[in-house]
């Protein structure tokens, strides 16, 4: 069988690079094609050489449709705005889109609901095995402890844009799945001044930024004079390329629709049944 044919959309960041490494050292998987933005000081390198790789023949262009066109998979960790666009274009493409980025309204969810009506769409605030072991966990503990308080503490690095992080909504929809409850309903995102004692139910949220911290998560189930603590630290970008890259093969030869990566690693991890 011929290698999966993936393009990387923003190779030159953080995750781009990694994911171009990543896809290198993937048996069955190719880069085929590396893009950024139109401007990008780094467009004409090498998408190899910048990822310390060495050179794969593979420029970074600003031209997202002809590598689009010629590719099995996409996978994209830019931002939400780029994101709802490449969507379009994976669907135009009819290719497997593999979506990373965070930050999204719920009016992107909707736009990139629409478009895979026509392409095989996998997205997830977080691309790792331990992260979606531990939504599995967090919606049992939620359920198993229904009166404890659930608070979601972040911390990421200084460049981070979005909160809070894509991984602490995740880990906050499981909870609220297992509260059988709607998150959107029950989320306090921030707190400031006098906000008044905490109304039972709720989902709470704290996010910290500093430094070089790749990504931890914590959440914390609070009851009457005792605490269930559930976490999860990276501790390197390239448990979320694996993922992502696990996400193309798997999505190849699905039919169309969005995914996420529950449906991806549930028999990885043994959550299927
Ligand atoms: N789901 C997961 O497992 C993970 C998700 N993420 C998410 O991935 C996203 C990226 O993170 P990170 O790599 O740290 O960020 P970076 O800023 O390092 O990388 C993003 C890259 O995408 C480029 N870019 C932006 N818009 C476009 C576009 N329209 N077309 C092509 N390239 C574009 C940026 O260019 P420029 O520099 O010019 O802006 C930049 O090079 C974030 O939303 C983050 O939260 C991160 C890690 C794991
Ligand atoms: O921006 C990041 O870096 C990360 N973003 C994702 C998120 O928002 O949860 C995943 C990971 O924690 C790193």
């Amino acid at each position: 069988m011929s290698d999966i044919r993936i393009v990387v959309a923003g190779a030159a960041g953080r995750m781009g690079r990694t994911l171009v490494r990543i896809i290198t050292e993937t048996k069955g998987c190719v880069v085929s094609g590396a893009f950024e933005m139109k401007g990008h000081p780094l467009l004409g390198q090498d998408a190899g050489t910048l990822a310390g790789v060495g050179a794969l023949g593979v420029a970074v262009t600003d031209d997202p449709l002809a590598v689009i066109a010629k590719a099995d998979a996409l996978v994209d960790f830019t931002g939400a705005k780029s994101s709802v666009e490449l969507a379009g274009l994976a669907a135009q493409a009819r290719i497997v889109d593999v979506i990373g980025s965070t930050g999204f309204s719920a009016e992107d969810d909707a736009k990139i609901e629409a478009a895979a009506r026509h392409a095989v769409i996998i997205k997830s605030g977080n691309m790792s095995r331990g992260v979606n072991l531990l939504a599995a966990l967090v919606k049992q503990a939620a359920k198993s402890l229904p009166g404890f308080d659930v608070e979601i503490v972040e911390m990421h690095h200084n460049k981070k844009v979005d909160a809070p992080s894509g991984t602490a909504l995740l880990l906050g929809e499981a909870a609220a799945a297992g509260r059988g409850v709607s998150l959107a309903d029950n989320a306090v995102r921030a707190r400031d001044g006098v906000t008044g004692a905490r109304k039972p139910g709720t989902i709470g949220f704290a996010a910290l930024r500093g430094g070089t911290v790749v990504g931890e998560h914590q959440v914390i189930l609070a009851g009457e004079h005792e605490r269930v603590v559930l976490g999860h630290i990276a501790e390197d970008r390239s448990i979320f390329a694996q993922g992502a890259v696990q996400a193309c093969l798997w999505g190849q030869g699905k039919k169309e629709g969005l995914y996420s990566m529950t449906e991806v690693m549930a028999d990885v991890l043994g959550l299927s049944s």
